[in-house]
């Protein structure tokens, strides 16, 4: 779509300043952040009316040593005034000191609390979330507009507020010296008004865009950064260029758009101001002149010095006006976050006390990732308590799936998860997800040294526990010869099986009731597969053990196995029984042994 910042455009007419959005917004931010920290504001308000009395007086001390001048009065009265000019200013510099002080540390705490909430948020919310989001979007919220978000309450909101109580002090005054002057120069209002509403609308609908242009660009980004092998192997960095820079390209123009539409603002208010400079000189000259009015040469020029002092921080009102149309389109990108709700929760009474060892049981579930596309209808699984199940079949048949359910990283829509007497959902989510181990197929290697990845699952262990994990998974090698490296963004450094075997340590560091080894041993050469599969046997004694995995050699002495095809059970049984049947296990199995030989 191409966008307009001076023609019309139908998505941002007819938008008043401040949407029903932007007032929940800002409604929020205040209470949230800044409500709590109301005594500290008042201290800051206080010292910008401070500010603005300065101001003021300094203008009354002008006109009485510019009456001192014209009279030709005493000049002890012109130091006098001089005296307390310089007092002014001085009073003037401390407060300008410990304003901004005070102020950027008040927005930077609060933005540290925001952060802080919406990290916390996020640790909360659905796994489909982050199925749906882009890292890099949520990376640009929770830090680069958070930032922007801290600058502008701390400086430039306090800025704005300290040019208002200006205008207003200093206009006050000036209407109490000469209203009908001040009537003259208001000519300027409705022009400014009109150039502000012009501009916010236009402001809000490019900045909304450029903010998800800025996030497209991030996301391309850490898409080619973290694909950088792929990119390689297959020659697309031309094509990864391309991409980025059509992108950079964009965020340029539409940059350039919002400034475009924010530069009309201050000439706009210049050449207002210039005619209202004039009327003065002309109408303030007159009434000077004529004898029906009793205002002096000395009130005409404070008067102009006045209106100087009020059109400066007018002019940089209006540009804070435009700039806090840009800032609301990044309060509502951060509080989008916080408005996510979580739909995995637990129940208000839900309990901690059942039985992890009992068997688990999948009672005519029906699951799809997207409610119209159903994976499982149905469906009927049991794994016996302490004992070893296995689910097999062709990919995308829903075995991982399963294995998801169980935790409830996704809650299923009809139907029932039962460990024991409990349904999953009854149990405290924290407490349900403790009793699993799991090996899965996406392994998270975080930068760090390879004992501080196993460790991660249970920080508490002790030195020989993890040494005894290492050894079992056997990366206890490795470990030796690392030591404390790093192992690189994603653990980059590691080969796939060193990788499984980190997570395999992890599930015996863990060592909860439950274990879910989903493709656990299949980046494993069929030596080291052979030995860590007796460590494994060990680890899932008195478990129960649920295995997926394409390889069949790893289940066949499983106490059962389910073979899956396209979200059903299709056949049950041991190894022996479903050979016997001679149906899809047996047909995959024969399939396999000839591959081998
Ligand atoms: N997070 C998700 N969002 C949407 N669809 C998904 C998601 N995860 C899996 N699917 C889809 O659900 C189906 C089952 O996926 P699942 O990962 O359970 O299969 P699987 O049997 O474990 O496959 P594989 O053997 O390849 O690992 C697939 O069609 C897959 O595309």
């Amino acid at each position: 779509m191409k966008l307009r910042i001076f023609g019309k455009s139908s998505e941002s007419d007819g938008k008043p300043f401040f949407t029903a959005q932007d007032r929940e917004n800002i409604a929020w931010f205040w209470n949230a952040y800044l409500k709590k920290r109301t005594v500290w504001l008042l201290l800051v308000l206080g010292l910008i009316l401070v500010q603005g009395l300065v101001y003021q007086q300094f203008l009354r001390l002008t006109e009485s040593g510019l009456r001192v001048i014209f009279d030709q009065g005493a000049v002890r009265d012109l130091y006098k005034v001089c005296g307390l000019v310089f007092a002014l200013f001085f009073v003037r510099g401390i407060t300008s000191y410990v304003v901004p002080r005070t102020s950027t540390w008040l927005a930077s705490g609060a933005v540290m609390e925001l952060r802080r909430d919406l990290i916390e948020k996020l640790l909360v919310l659905d796994l489909s979330y982050f199925e749906r989001s882009s890292p890099a979007d949520i990376i640009l919220r929770v830090v680069t507009q958070a930032q922007q978000l801290s600058r502008f309450v701390g400086q430039v909101t306090i800025n704005a507020v300290r040019d208002a109580v200006m205008v207003i002090i200093v206009s006050g005054y000036l209407i109490y010296k000469a209203p009908l002057l001040f009537l003259t120069a208001l000519i300027i209002a409705p022009v400014i008004l009109f150039t502000l509403q012009f501009v916010s609308r236009r402001i809000k609908h490019v900045q909304r865009t450029a903010e998800a242009a800025l996030g497209a660009y991030m996301n391309t980004l850490e898409e080619t950064v973290n694909g950088m092998r792929t990119v390689k192997i297959s020659n697309q960095e031309e094509f990864e260029e391309a991409r980025l820079q059509a992108t950079n390209e964009k965020i340029r123009s539409l940059q350039v758009r919002v400034q475009a539409a924010q530069a009309i603002v201050l000439p706009a208010i210049d050449f207002a101001s210039a005619f209202a400079y004039a009327m003065v000189i002309g109408f303030g000259g007159y009434m000077a002149i004529s004898p029906h009015h009793d205002i002096d040469g000395a009130a005409i020029i404070t008067f102009m010095l006045g209106l100087v002092m009020v059109f400066d921080p007018l002019r940089a009102l209006a540009k804070f006006f435009t700039q806090l149309q840009q800032q609301l389109v990044q309060l509502d990108s951060v509080h989008s976050i916080m408005r996510q709700e979580p739909s995995i929760v637990d129940v208000p009474d839900a309990t901690d006390d059942f039985d992890a060892a009992a068997d688990i049981r999948l009672e005519k579930v029906t699951f799809g990732y997207s409610a119209d596309q159903p994976l499982f209808k149905d469906l009927d699984l049991t794994f016996d308590g302490g004992k070893r199940t296995a689910i097999v079949g062709a990919t995308g048949s829903g075995k991982t799936t399963v294995l998801s359910l169980l935790g409830r990283l996704y809650d299923i829509q009809g139907g029932a998860v039962m460990i024991g007497d409990h349904n999953v959902r009854d149990i405290r989510i924290a407490t349900l997800r403790k009793s699993f181990s799991v090996v899965a197929q996406d392994i998270v290697i975080f930068n760090a040294s390879i004992w501080e990845n196993i460790k991660y699952v249970r920080p508490q262990s002790t030195d020989e526990e993890i040494w005894a994990a290492a050894e079992a998974a056997e990366i206890a090698g490795l470990i030796r010869d690392r030591g404390n490296t790093p192992l690189g963004p994603k653990g980059a450094q590691l080969s796939g099986g060193q990788k499984q075997r980190i997570a395999i340590a992890r599930a015996f560091l863990r060592s909860a009731p439950i274990l879910l080894l989903d493709e656990a041993t299949s980046a494993l050469d069929q030596r080291t597969e052979e030995r860590i599969k007796g460590a494994l046997n060990r680890l899932s004694e008195g478990k129960t053990t649920i295995i997926v995995a394409h390889r069949l050699s790893s289940v066949i002495d499983a106490d059962k196995i389910y073979v899956l095809d396209q979200g059903r059970v299709v056949e049950t049984g041991t190894h022996a029984e479903l050979l016997a049947l001679g149906g899809l296990y047996a047909g995959m199995y024969t399939t396999q042994k000839e591959g081998y030989r």
